[in-house]
């Protein structure tokens, strides 16, 4: 069986996440699937780089403290390397786990399209890349003959690009509507339940759910984000963030929040698109007062929710964790094991 050597870029909730799931399950190969996994490098901001082509043990990079780096290690250093890490270690799949850029999608973009330029698969969780330069890398990846996977990118571990392209195929898929992002939903409930926004946010912070620059969250730059990538990969458009009309919660005060409640409802921040007969998109993301009965009304914490409207199924919903570290790093997960799916499907031995 398979073991794929993995580059870890960027180290922080996430990534470490993965590299925990490394340690407890997945370094040697399992029958379940198919594969082990070998840490061979780790770059972050705050810790430096590491390469070690024979493999890096997660529980010393682990204990690798906040303030800390990873200098004291044969190859490693207190300086990040990315472009040396990325074009030049003997990883197989580039794990791209930085904060996410909503404008310029960078220092994410050049990362995924070295790793893609070297012949090396990528997954990552970095809604810049995936929304700003999705078209590009897919080719990329093709010409290639490697994968660049982003499940975790909407709804975190939640599958809901791989349901529509390995469960929907061959339906007629006209819209969406969802709660896509998990740090507002959490916080608008934590309003509801009468806290201030401030320490809602402080909370999400704490639980590892929110950006780095949380107005993102707030502000809905990443809703807007997502819901670029689902009107692309899903309604088959061609969008732009200037395509997406955007409204966030910000400005939102507990007095709407606790009204909303009282009338029996709750006010969610929605994604939507919408596909019209001309083939043009209407997308969307702007807080919306629901009644109680409605579906998305019930969401709690930082679960997300998404219903796509089909030709022949009528509107099929899936709801699960939107954020999370452990929950996102299953989605990683979920990309490499599509990518070693892929190298089966083209020959490779099991
Ligand atoms: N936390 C979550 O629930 C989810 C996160 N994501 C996305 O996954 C990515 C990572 O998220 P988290 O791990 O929660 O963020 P985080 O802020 O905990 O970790 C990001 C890490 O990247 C490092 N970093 C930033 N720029 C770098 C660079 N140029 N070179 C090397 N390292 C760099 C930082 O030092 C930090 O340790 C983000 O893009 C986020 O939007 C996606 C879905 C869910
Ligand atoms: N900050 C984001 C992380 C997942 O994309 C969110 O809260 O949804």
């Amino acid at each position: 069986m398979q073991t794929y050597n993995i580059a870890l870029i960027g180290f922080g909730g996430v990534n470490r996440a993965l590299a925990e799931l490394i340690q407890e399950r997945f370094s040697e190969p399992t029958e379940a699937l198919g594969f082990g996994l070998r840490i061979v490098a780790i770059t972050d901001l705050q810790l430096g780089t590491w390469q070690n082509d024979d493999g890096i043990d997660p529980a010393v990079a682990l204990a690798v403290e906040r303030g800390g780096n990873f200098a004291a290690f044969p190859g490693g250093s207190a300086d990040v390397d990315n472009e040396r890490v990325i074009k030049e270690s003997s990883a197989d799949i580039v794990v791209e786990a930085t904060f996410t850029n909503p404008t310029t999608g960078e220092p994410a973009a050049s990362h995924v399209r070295w790793a893609l330029e070297a012949g090396k698969h990528v997954s990552t969780t970095n809604k810049g890349p995936v929304a700003l330069f999705g078209p590009e890398f897919r080719q990329l990846a093709d010409d290639h003959g490697v994968r660049f996977e982003y499940e975790g990118s909407v709804l975190s571990g939640t599958p809901s690009l791989k349901l529509v392209t390995q469960s929907l195929r061959g339906l007629n898929i006209t819209g969406f509507e969802g709660i896509l992002n998990g740090t507002s939903n959490f916080v608008l409930g934590q309003m509801a339940a009468g806290l201030s926004m401030a320490d809602a946010v402080r909370e999400a912070q704490e639980l590892g759910y929110a950006e780095a620059d949380p107005t993102a969250d707030l502000g809905g730059s990443d809703v807007a984000l997502k819901v670029q990538i689902l009107a692309n990969d899903v309604l088959g458009g061609s969008l732009t963030p200037a395509d997406v009309s955007v409204q966030g919660i910000q400005d939102l005060d507990a007095a709407a929040v606790s009204e909303a409640v009282a009338a029996g409802g709750a006010i969610k921040l929605i994604g939507a698109a919408t596909r019209n007969a001309d083939g043009s998109i209407d997308a969307s993301v702007r807080p919306v007062a629901l009644a109680g009965d409605h579906a998305l009304a019930s969401i709690q914490g930082a679960t997300n929710a998404i219903a796509f409207h089909t030709d022949l199924l009528g509107t099929v919903t899936i709801s699960g964790p939107g954020a999370g570290r452990i929950e996102t790093a299953y989605a990683l997960l979920a990309d490499i094991i599509a990518i070693d799916d892929a190298r089966r499907l083209a020959g490779g031995t099991s």
